[in-house]
């Protein structure tokens, strides 16, 4: 495994002018220039790592790293037994199969496709192997595939029927332009994570060439005969060992298998594993990108296709670099990355976002609780964190019978989840577009019948609601606006004063936010509802929601509002 890279030197990218390959250049209009790994007097990497590793040479990858591995290549039939049997020899790196694939070794032989076959060799070494083997179609396929052209499959039309692109394919390829070039080739090497090939010794005779795409004893040693094999990447250490070298165990496979059927179908090759920028993962290519001492960014909120990023001030100057970074790793999901710019102070509680990277949209969908809810970051307010919370109050707080309403209820996430719970739902915000929105998802969840929605500072919803002969009876209050909630709970003195019919419906159960700095957040918080209902509340019931902030607390009291303050003088005067 990778050490920690807190312990790394991290900058370890130039930046430069030069234009280079990847989305994160093209849009920055900058190139990342690896450092030479071989610079570093640093002990040598396990595991896979920026650090580790060599540049290819000519890859216009920056964040391409080689690395150097030994493998078995066996039979594919025999692969997955004798993955399980090796495995703690494998190689364990993350995100990397230690059994890899060869390209277009697929046991074409299983087709029978008579196609011209270069001279075979004896697996002793110098006779003619008889008949065409089948094996040699794959690689014959193998070179045709890499020529890929219109001209290779009119010389094997069966092929031509084999491979031929789907017309959609083919269409793709039109809109893209010809994809033979180097530019083509490029964007495939692009959209990988990692491949592994076999290293030959590479001359330029054709037969050759083969062996460098398959290993360089690819031919004449039976393994073609035997169809498809795969290759089982052995652990890093053992990149330079030679057969003598290796664990008892992959020893035995190899001298037991060649026992068994006499040929060479088991080896031991050489192979390099390249991993691209695609393979490492955010934290790793930040690391490498950002200056050093510059803290990594890690995490983001999410709310539906937009990641929310909440930067310091140090990585301002890097912001769309780290936008970039964020939206590459997280795609598809992730389509927008933003950075809230300022604390939330207006009254719609909603943020000021910039666009670092990705399409412009704030208008997303959010799932939550298995209910869709339609938002736009930039007019309302979304706070996926909550989610706990509205579950606990919903499944554990209130029953089937309850009549709840919602006096800051924004586009309706907790209004609409517990409307699939409880007999009716009353929900208000003051945001006009989250009143709009709301509607919305109330018809979106199709629970547009339980549900009425208010647009009205929340006082003078309560006043309205406590005042009409015609609602349900309310018997849960939500008050979800923390940083001053408690102080509307003055709207409840005396709400019932000249309706004192209504005292034998029971008093409503209120559950209030709060945000508290204090040392004892409970006290502090209890005190400030006292003093908004301008009496002591005896039995409240305090939950921690989260720890907004280092030291602040967001905090939920519910407690049962006393008829006491229901009839007592008003504070409040309601319009
Ligand atoms: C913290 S948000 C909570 C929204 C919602 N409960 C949620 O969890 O997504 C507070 C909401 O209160 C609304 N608000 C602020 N002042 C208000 C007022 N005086 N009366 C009614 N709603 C208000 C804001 O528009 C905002 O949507």
């Amino acid at each position: 495994m990778a050490p920690p890279l807190l312990h790394l030197t991290p900058h370890r990218f130039l930046l430069t002018r030069r234009p280079g390959p990847t989305r994160l250049h093209h849009h920055l209009r900058l190139s990342l220039k690896p450092l030479s790994s071989s610079s570093s007097p640093s002990p040598p990497l396990h595991g896979p790592s920026l650090r580790g590793g060599r540049a290819p040479p000519d890859n216009p990858d920056p964040f391409a790293r080689a690395f150097d591995l030994a493998a078995l290549r066996v039979p594919a039939a025999a692969c997955a037994p004798l993955e399980r049997r090796l495995r703690g020899h494998l190689l364990n790196w993350p995100r990397v199969r230690n059994v890899a694939r060869l390209p277009n070794d697929q046991g074409l032989l299983a087709l029978d496709l008579s196609l011209p076959s270069p001279p075979l060799r004896h697996p002793a070494g110098d006779e003619p192997a008889g008949p065409t083997p089948a094996a040699t179609a794959v690689a014959r396929r193998e070179k045709l595939a890499r020529e890929f052209n219109a001209r290779g499959y009119l010389r094997f039309p069966n092929l031509a029927r084999l491979s031929r692109p789907s017309p959609a394919a083919r269409k793709r390829k039109e809109r893209k332009g010809d994809d033979s070039g180097e530019e083509a080739t490029l964007e495939r090497v692009r959209d990988k994570a990692y491949v592994v090939e076999v290293v030959g010794e590479g001359t330029d005779d054709d037969d050759d060439e083969w062996k460098g795409l398959v290993g360089e004893e690819g031919f004449g040693r039976g393994v073609w005969r035997m169809g498809p094999t795969r290759l089982l990447l052995l652990d890093e250490s053992y990149a330079e060992s030679s057969v003598d070298e290796l664990p008892e165990a992959v020893k035995d496979v190899l001298d037991h298998e060649t026992q068994q059927d006499g040929s060479s179908a088991y080896e031991l090759i050489r192979c390099q594993l390249t991993l691209f920028y695609n393979y490492w993962p955010m934290n790793e290519v930040l690391e490498a990108l950002l200056p050093e001492g510059v803290i990594i960014p890690t995490g983001f909120e999410t709310v539906g296709h937009i990641a929310h990023l909440n930067l310091r001030d140090e990585h301002l100057p890097y912001k769309k670099l780290i936008a970039q970074v964020v939206l590459d790793k997280n795609k598809p999901k992730i389509q927008t990355v933003v950075n809230k710019m300022d604390a939330i102070q207006n009254d719609y509680r909603t943020m000021q976002l910039e666009v670092l990277a990705g399409n412009d949209s704030l208008c997303t969908t959010v799932i939550e609780s298995g209910l869709r809810f339609q938002v736009d970051l930039g007019t309302v307010y979304w706070n996926s964190r909550l989610a706990t919370e509205r579950q606990r109050l919903v499944n554990d707080i209130f029953r089937n019978s309850d009549v709840v309403c919602d006096m800051f209820s924004g586009v309706g996430p907790l209004a609409i989840t517990a409307a699939k719970k409880v007999r009716y739902v009353y929900a208000n915000d003051l945001n006009p577009t989250a009143v709009e929105y709301l509607g919305r998802n109330t018809v979106l969840n199709k629970l547009e019948r339980k549900i009425e929605v208010f647009n009205m500072d929340a006082r003078r919803f309560i006043s309205a609601i406590y005042s009409s002969q015609l609602v349900h009876p309310v018997t849960q209050i939500v008050m979800n606006l923390p940083n001053d909630a408690a102080e509307f709970l003055d709207v409840f003195r005396g709400i019932l004063r000249n309706n004192q019919s209504r005292l034998h419906c029971g008093m409503p159960v209120i559950h209030v936010y709060g945000f508290s700095k204090a040392e004892d957040p409970e006290h502090d918080f209890h005190e400030r509802i006292n003093a908004a209902l301008g009496e002591n509340v005896d039995s409240v019931e305090m939950h921690r929601v989260r720890l907004v902030a280092p030291g602040k607390w967001m905090i939920c009291a519910s407690f049962t509002l006393p008829e006491s303050v229901a009839i007592a003088q008003p504070k409040y005067i309601g319009g």
